[in-house]
């Protein structure tokens, strides 16, 4: 459930007056998410024929200083036609406004369903939106380090430690010991980087039918590597979610879809494999010390590290690097 803050009608009702949408008609709390409490609001409009946006508050993990960058982002993706939902700034202007201390923003809503078992044209679809959203982004003034980057994965497994790993689960300490430092030695230098959504899992891109209608939580924007990103989607969608079942049709149709809009070089699709060690890594530690830190009983529902550990098993097996093999 991802409503942590409670806000009375009236609160919300002024609130929307700050913007001009139209009159407050309704408000319901979205359960989906975890980092943010989420609210779809339904107003007049500005015409008077309604209108719907999602008001995020800004809870965990977000600082408010990269606010900016997130939500000018949006605009500017929105502005070049991708699927993006674009920031409602309130009548001064404002990207955000603060209430009770806490950061919140006015998000045009996109219509579609995140969905749960893809299909290789639904991937494909995904594969082209990606790259459209990274040659979209390729004359936006921002610029925001990777915070969950490759400096982040050595301080969350050492702060998880060997021990909390084990618990986890018996293998997955041996495996971090083993791949972290060979990913961080083998991670590649000079290939092409711009800004990334960094985060492209099902449950951040809304679709219809094969048709992406929005990709949305661009909370882990930053940049860094075009393919590192790709590797990244690849992780989140090419596998049943445990990570037991890889799926060959949607890695091809992920990766054909990419390059039909933003074809890899071959720096990068050597590179690919590594990449996608170092993206299941991610996840994998991220998921872990959530894991560790969160206590069961929590309202927030942990996510399971080893559906990762998992797939970091599958990308650091040699045979399977000829899954991002040209075709
Ligand atoms: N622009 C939008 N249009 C329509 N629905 C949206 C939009 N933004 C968010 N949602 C809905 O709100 C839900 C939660 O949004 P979001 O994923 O941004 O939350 P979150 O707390 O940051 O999530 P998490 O940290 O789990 O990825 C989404 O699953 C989606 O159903
Ligand atoms: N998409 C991430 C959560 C945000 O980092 C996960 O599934 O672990």
């Amino acid at each position: 459930m991802a409503v942590y803050t409670h806000l009375g009608a009236e609160v919300l009702a002024g609130l929307v007056a700050e913007f001009d949408v139209g009159e407050l008609t309704s408000v319901k709390g979205i359960a989906e998410g975890i980092s943010n409490s989420n609210w779809l609001v339904e107003t007049t409009g500005k015409d008077g024929a309604g209108a719907r946006f999602i008001l995020t508050m800004y809870e965990y993990r977000i600082e408010v200083g990269d606010l900016p960058f997130f939500l000018s982002l949006l605009d500017h993706l929105s502005a070049r036609g991708c699927p993006v939902p674009r920031t409602i700034h309130d009548r001064q202007g404002n990207l955000y406004r603060l209430l009770d201390g806490k950061a919140v923003a006015l998000i045009e809503f996109l219509p579609g369903v995140s969905v749960s078992a893809p299909t290789p044209g639904q991937a494909q679809a995904v594969g082209r939106a990606l790259a459209q959203m990274q040659l979209a982004a390729a004359d936006f003034a921002g610029v925001r380090e990777n915070a969950m980057g490759r400096a982040e994965w050595q301080r969350l497994a050492q702060e998880c430690g060997p021990d909390g790993l084990a618990e986890i689960d018996p293998g997955f300490a041996e495996l971090v010991s083993r791949e972290l430092p060979a990913v961080l030695a083998g991670w590649p230098e000079g290939l092409p980087r711009g800004t990334i959504h960094a985060d492209l899992f099902p449950d951040n891109v809304l679709m219809l039918g094969a048709q992406v209608t929005g990709l949305i939580d661009f909370y882990f924007a930053c940049t860094d590597l075009f393919a590192y990103d790709l590797a990244v989607t690849h992780a989140a969608w090419c596998f049943s979610n445990d990570g037991k079942h890889f799926d060959p049709a949607l890695s091809s149709a992920l990766i054909a879809g990419y390059e039909e809009v933003r074809p890899l070089s071959d720096a990068e699709r050597s590179a690919l494999p590594l990449l996608a060690r170092g993206a299941a890594l991610r996840f994998a530690l991220t998921r872990a010390w959530d894991w560790v830190n969160t206590p069961a009983d929590a309202l927030v529902t942990r996510k399971d590290p080893v559906a990762f550990a998992r797939r970091l098993e599958f990308y650091a097996d040699p045979a399977n690097a000829t899954v991002f093999a040209a075709t």
